[in-house]
């Protein structure tokens, strides 16, 4: 993965289906924790990415630029839009596959600048996997789904057990949040694989 014209997905990757119990096309993805910087509403100053899937079973996600991202006047932040990019794919390994996975390796490409203002369109998919490792890639496009392409990202997520988060991260935070999960049933149903904050 040290350079683009490297294959992609690896050779010993296989093609890879969404899970069974993957949400259906046309299904808006919730947030999968409430303090995350991509997605999580309690964030003020976070991302608020919105996901949903598509008709192809891709993830399209929608990502915001306002002044608080940018990096150059009027400009965002290169390290934010791979945030944005990092969250959108790892939304769509977790969503689609139904497993806690982690970023092991993005990579992301910056084709054009994206004004504060404009909204960026990321189009997600899988790749491929072998064993725990799931290739996804994606495309971002200004301010609309057949707008200009401005970043391509693709990405290796390493599927993980829930010792990743107890062990590394706030046991009691984990904690909190199997118990909001718990109480939402709804959610809950939806949500069971998403203890990945
Ligand atoms: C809905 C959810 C949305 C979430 C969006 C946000 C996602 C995130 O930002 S997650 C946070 C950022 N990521 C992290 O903190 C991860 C930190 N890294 C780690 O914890 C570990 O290195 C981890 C878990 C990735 C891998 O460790 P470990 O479980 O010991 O497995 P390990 O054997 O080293 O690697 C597994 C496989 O991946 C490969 N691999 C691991 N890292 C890399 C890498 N950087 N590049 C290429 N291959 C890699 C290994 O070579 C190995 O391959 P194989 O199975 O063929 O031997």
């Amino acid at each position: 993965m040290s350079s683009r014209t490297e294959n992609w997905p690896p050779a010993d990757a296989e093609p890879v289906g969404p899970h069974p119990d993957a949400p259906a096309p046309g299904t808006e993805l919730s947030e999968h924790y409430a303090e995350c910087f991509g997605c999580g509403h309690e964030v003020e100053l976070g991302l608020h990415l919105r996901s949903a899937v598509a008709d192809d079973m891709s993830v399209v996600s929608t990502f915001t630029v306002r002044k608080d991202h940018q990096g150059a006047p009027g400009l965002a932040h290169g390290g934010l839009l791979a945030c944005a990019f990092d969250e959108a794919l790892g939304s769509t390994v977790g969503n689609l596959l139904r497993t806690p996975t982690v970023t092991a390796r993005l990579e992301t490409d910056f084709v054009r600048p994206v004004p504060v203002g404009s909204t960026l369109h990321i189009a997600a998919r899988l790749d491929g996997r072998s064993g725990r490792k799931t290739y996804v890639s994606a495309e971002g496009r200004l301010d609309a789904d057949d707008g200009p392409v401005a970043l391509r990202a693709r990405a290796l997520f390493v599927t993980v057990g829930v010792d990743h988060f107890t062990t590394h991260g706030d046991p009691d935070a984990i904690e909190k949040f199997r118990q909001t999960a718990e109480a939402e049933a709804a959610a809950a149903e939806q949500r069971g694989w998403d203890v990945n904050p």
